[in-house]
């Protein structure tokens, strides 16, 4: 990808996370999947690059904290739309021999108004090089707030932005599995590149192998698609590089797998941002993800 505006931004919902430890205790911290991407995309672009994340958050102690994270990141907050009767969500992990599984608590969180004012999402998404959002993005939204981004989506599209779509289906956020499955594909209707797992697409949409998972996301008009499978050769499929696999190297230190997918899809993006060929962003979205895995929580110092 040649040329774009070095500007990105990363749009959902990030909420207090809070990881286990190896005494029973927690450790509390901010996550969620763009965030996370948001997060390790910071760190993984050169410095004229800016990274910029939207959602909504409230005016109290813990969400001015969590936009105080945010910025030490060197993630920009500039238009995270402020709601004082609302509140930031919050997760909880919960691991068995590694693999992870949430509870959250986010009913009344201010990211569920993030499409509320079509103008505030317009300005946010204006000038950027590339927009990423998520299954999440969509199913904390309501249904006129859905078409509201997707709208918003396709205009910054037609307007040369390139946007990328992680659907990362979480069944419970869903009214039901039909609504989750019909709004994915909408959504990758408007993006350019989809980042799916193939653990979840071919369990939702009956994919029988990840060559399906293509067909069926390429058939909607995604010029790059790239299909994860955790320590299982990566499929991907780009309208000028044609069709590219590359194998992770399976790790031995598998701590907690939250935020694989959100860090490969930051070390792929960075990679693809700064014009690195499919293959190689491939390999760096991997090596990312592979180092994330092996401490806990979804924010890793690697
Ligand atoms: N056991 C593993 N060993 C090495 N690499 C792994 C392993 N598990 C995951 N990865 C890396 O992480 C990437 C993403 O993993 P996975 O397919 O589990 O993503 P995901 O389901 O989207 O994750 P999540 O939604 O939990 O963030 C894989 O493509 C691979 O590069
Ligand atoms: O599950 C969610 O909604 C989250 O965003 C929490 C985690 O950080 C995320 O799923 C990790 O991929």
């Amino acid at each position: 990808m040649k040329n774009l505006p070095r500007k990105i931004l990363c749009v959902g919902e990030c909420m207090v996370e809070m990881a286990p430890r190896e005494d029973g205790a927690y450790t509390r911290g901010f996550a969620g999947d763009t965030f996370n991407s948001a997060w390790y995309l910071a760190r993984q672009l050169p410095d004229d690059f800016t990274v910029d994340y939207f959602t909504g958050a409230g005016t109290d102690t813990v969400s001015d904290e969590m936009l105080a994270f945010m910025n030490e990141a060197g993630v920009g907050t500039a238009s995270i739309r402020r709601i004082e009767e609302r509140t930031v969500g919050l997760y909880m992990i919960a691991l068995k021999n590694g693999e992870r599984s949430f509870s959250y608590w986010r009913g009344q969180s201010a990211a569920k108004l993030l499409a509320e004012d079509p103008e505030a999402l317009a300005q946010a998404l204006a000038g950027r090089g590339l927009v990423l959002f998520s299954g999440i993005t969509m199913a904390v939204v309501n249904e006129e707030h859905r078409a509201t981004l997707l709208k918003k989506l396709a205009e910054a599209r037609a307007a040369g932005t390139v946007i990328a779509f992680d659907p990362n289906m979480r069944a419970r956020l869903w009214p039901s599995r039909e609504v989750m499955a019909e709004t994915i594909m909408q959504a990758a209707a408007v993006s350019d590149i989809v980042l799916p797992s193939f653990d979840e697409d071919g369990a939702v949409f009956g994919d029988e192998n990840p060559q399906a998972t293509i067909a069926r996301y390429r058939a909607a008009g995604v010029k790059t698609v790239i299909v994860k499978s955790g320590p299982d050769t990566i499929f991907a499929e780009d309208e000028d590089e044609g069709p590219v696999t590359f194998k992770p190297t399976p790790s031995d230190n598998v701590v907690d797998t939250t935020a694989a997918g959100d860090s490969f899809n930051a070390g792929l993006i960075s990679a693809l941002m700064t014009g690195a060929p499919l293959v190689e962003a491939l390999a760096k979205g991997s090596a990312l993800s592979a180092r994330v895995i092996g401490a806990r929580g979804a924010l890793v110092d690697v």
